[in-house]
């Protein structure tokens, strides 16, 4: 009688379909997730967020299990987003960072010359053991609902790292990028070591699909993007290139680069609210599937113009190779989460394939 090999987290969640939208596979019904969806605008996450920083409560792993699973619960979306930081692996690698509530990631030491970067480890899984057990617990809850794990891009991990926190320009993190070329390479082929380390930790402890995020990169014109970044973006996703989980590479603004974002090396481009579903899969072709693209602000307009907005979305979605339904960037922290709620129902509905 030949063994059947055990029940994985990914057989599970094989037919989801999140990551059969991702494979460019029919689906019942377009799938729908929110990013940001756990967190400030939900009062349970408020509530168990009380009094514990967030790096903090990112090293927790029953705490991140239950801020996790808090949106999928009310929601009932099609996907769970890991509760964790793009700058959760750099803390892990000893850069002395914290993230400050109303302003974002603050560096005490930005990185600026060769020394700074001599002092910035590679990741192994044995920085975050808490990762793969809050993973580990959270497929086991999950069951058929797939979990996907993220990570950021070497474009905006490095602008946090050299400007010191948040940047509107990027002046300093262009400067160096033109400045000294080759520091910035390897200062960049340091960190996609790093995200893509992070990304198969949680791949190889069961998420169901990855994403990488590059918030920061639509700062940057095709040649520069091409020159610079490209490459390191595709280090960062090949290192799960052997975990057959589907990759999602996400930016803001990024509508001049989704063709050179989709050949980095993801299954899935995700689309900001600038760029339409339709022009976005006119300039990505036939072979990615997209992500996207409610403006979250959206959230805030009243039922019927949102209701408008989301069927329109849904309608451009079906034409494309393949569609998950999620906003065009993160929830805004004062969302009334019961809009989310009924945008999450209303994409089931209106996207049901009979
Ligand atoms: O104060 C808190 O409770 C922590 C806020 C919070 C952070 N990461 C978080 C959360 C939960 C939440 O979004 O509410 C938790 C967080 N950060 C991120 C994700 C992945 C996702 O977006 O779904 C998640 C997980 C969300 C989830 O599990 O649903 C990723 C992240 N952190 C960051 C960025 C860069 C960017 O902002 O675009 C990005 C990527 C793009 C994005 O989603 O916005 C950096 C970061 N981390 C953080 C902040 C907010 C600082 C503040 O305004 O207080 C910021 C900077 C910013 O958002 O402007 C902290």
């Amino acid at each position: 009688m030949p063994t059947t090999a055990p029940t994985t987290p990914r057989d599970l969640t094989r037919d989801s379909d999140l990551v059969r939208a991702a494979r460019r596979q029919d689906v019942g019904r377009t799938p729908v997730w929110f990013m940001r969806q756990a967190g400030r605008s939900l009062p349970e996450y408020r509530a168990v967020r009380e009094g514990i920083p967030m790096l903090e409560s990112c090293m927790r792993p029953e705490l991140v299990t239950e801020i996790t699973l808090q949106p999928v619960r009310r929601h009932g979306v099609d996907a769970a987003i890991f509760f964790s930081d793009i700058v959760v692996p750099l803390k892990a690698v000893g850069v002395d960072l914290d993230i400050v509530p109303g302003v974002g990631p603050v560096v005490a030491a930005p990185v600026r010359t060769r020394a700074d970067l001599d002092r910035l480890p590679e990741l192994t899984p044995d920085h975050v053991p808490y990762i793969t057990d809050a993973v580990e617990q959270l497929t086991r809850e999950l069951g058929p609902t797939p979990l996907i794990g993220f990570a950021g891009a070497p474009f905006t991990l490095a602008s946090y790292l050299v400007e010191g926190g948040p940047s509107k320009n990027h002046e300093r993190t262009k400067a160096l990028m033109h400045g000294d070329p080759e520091l910035w390479a390897d200062l960049c082929a340091r960190l996609a070591q790093i995200s893509g380390a992070f990304l198969r930790v949680q791949a190889s402890a069961g998420a169901s699909a990855v994403q990488l995020f590059d918030s920061w990169v639509g700062a940057l014109s095709r040649a520069d993007y091409v020159a610079h970044v490209q490459r390191h973006s595709a280090a960062a996703l090949a290192a799960v290139d052997d975990l057959d989980v589907p990759r999602i590479h996400f930016g803001v603004g990024t509508g001049e680069l989704l063709d050179l974002m989709g050949e980095a090396g993801a299954d899935v481009v995700g689309v900001d609210f600038r760029v339409s579903l339709s022009d976005a899969t006119r300039r990505l072709g036939p072979s990615y599937a997209v992500q996207g693209n409610l403006d979250p602000a959206l959230l805030f307009a009243p039922w019927p113009a949102l209701e408008r907005r989301v069927r329109e979305i849904v309608e451009e979605g079906r034409q494309a190779p393949g569609h998950i339904f999620n906003l065009g960037h993160g929830v805004l922290p004062d969302v009334d989460p019961d809009v989310l709620t009924r945008v999450t129902a209303l994409v089931h509905e209106c996207s049901t394939r009979s």
